[in-house]
């Protein structure tokens, strides 16, 4: 809890958190955070009022910290159950569809609707990052929410002929289980009650699911190239009024081609938090 509380005063601070860097820092509790410095800075410059009011205002800000620190507590950990919740519902789902058809065709159609409430929910991720109640960088989240929600309703949802594809289980498995896995790590965290096995699933598993789940992307991607060209579907031609033009056949191009350079930095920013978290390693990392 006090790791949450320590994040929440550290307040838009996350937004600074460099790209596949390791969390900020997070401030002390004390009058040395630099919202207080500032507050008392000012006091001292005018030279008005003296103790009272700067312990007034210290107060003040203790307090806003707390609060900030419980609501955000409260908020994490209501956030973190459902979306476990959901993500559970989901493999149920799926595991049950499997059983009873004996075939992947017609599943993404069974669980498209829970499948998009969930991972759309997850945008509130960004914004937990931007709000600073939780420490990773807004740039390592942003790219992996915004790369799932292309895929859920630009790729998959608008795209229909590609539905019934292998490579949308792909990506589909290793997200459930990814989801369920670290959603959960997070609710028993915070709740100060995190079963090893849980932790050791967060920073084990990926090693294998990423690379499965970006070849299901990748692939889903690929089979709807030739569809995407047809249609020439989310394009714009010339001429016309705006006098623009875009083409979401090379779009999709080079959203697969921007795979390459930035899910290795995501790759390697989860093997360094898998060695700090589960080897203890201490990870300096250089400024650029
Ligand atoms: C518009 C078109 C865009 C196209 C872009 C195309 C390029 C895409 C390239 C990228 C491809 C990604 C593909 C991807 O979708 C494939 C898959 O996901 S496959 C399945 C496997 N995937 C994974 O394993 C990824 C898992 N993802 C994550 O773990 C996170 O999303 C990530 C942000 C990457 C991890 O961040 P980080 O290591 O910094 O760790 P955490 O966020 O877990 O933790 C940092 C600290 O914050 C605390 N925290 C974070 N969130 C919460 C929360 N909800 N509740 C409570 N606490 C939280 C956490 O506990 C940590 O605290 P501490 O450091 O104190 O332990």
């Amino acid at each position: 809890m006090g790791r949450l509380t320590e994040a929440a005063a550290a307040g838009g601070g996350a937004s600074a958190a460099r790209w596949a860097g390791s969390p900020p820092a997070p401030l002390p509790l004390s009058s040395t955070s630099p919202g207080c410095a500032a507050a008392m800075a000012s006091s001292e410059e005018d030279g008005t009022n003296g103790g009272a009011s700067e312990a007034s205002e210290e107060r003040e800000a203790v307090g806003k910290r707390r609060r900030l620190g419980l609501l955000a507590t409260v908020w994490l950990t209501f956030y973190n159950i459902a979306m476990t919740a959901g993500w559970l519902v989901l493999a149920i789902a799926m595991v049950r569809f499997y059983m009873e058809k004996g075939t992947h065709k017609g599943l993404y159609k069974s669980i498209q609707k829970t499948l998009k409430f969930f991972q759309t929910f997850a945008l509130l991720e960004i914004v937990h990052c931007l709000i600073g109640i939780v420490p990773t960088s807004v740039l390592v989240a942003g790219v992996q929410v915004s790369s799932r929600i292309f895929m859920v309703w630009l790729v998959t949802h608008s795209i229909k002929p590609i539905q019934n594809e292998e490579s949308v289980v792909l990506f589909l498995v290793a997200w459930t289980v990814t989801e369920i896995t670290r959603y959960s790590f997070y609710t028993f965290s915070l709740l100060d009650h995190l079963p090893y096995f849980i932790k050791w699933a967060r920073y084990n598993f990926f090693i294998i699911l990423y690379p499965v789940g970006v070849a299901g992307e990748l692939l889903t991607i690929y089979a709807a190239l030739p569809y995407v060209k047809k249609t020439g579907m989310f394009s714009i031609r010339l001429p016309n009024k705006y006098n623009v033009s875009f083409d979401y056949y090379y779009f999709l191009l080079i959203t697969m081609a921007s795979y390459i350079p930035l899910f290795p930095q995501l790759y390697f920013h989860m093997l360094r938090q898998r060695r700090k978290v589960l080897h203890g390693e201490v990870i300096v990392e250089k400024d650029d």
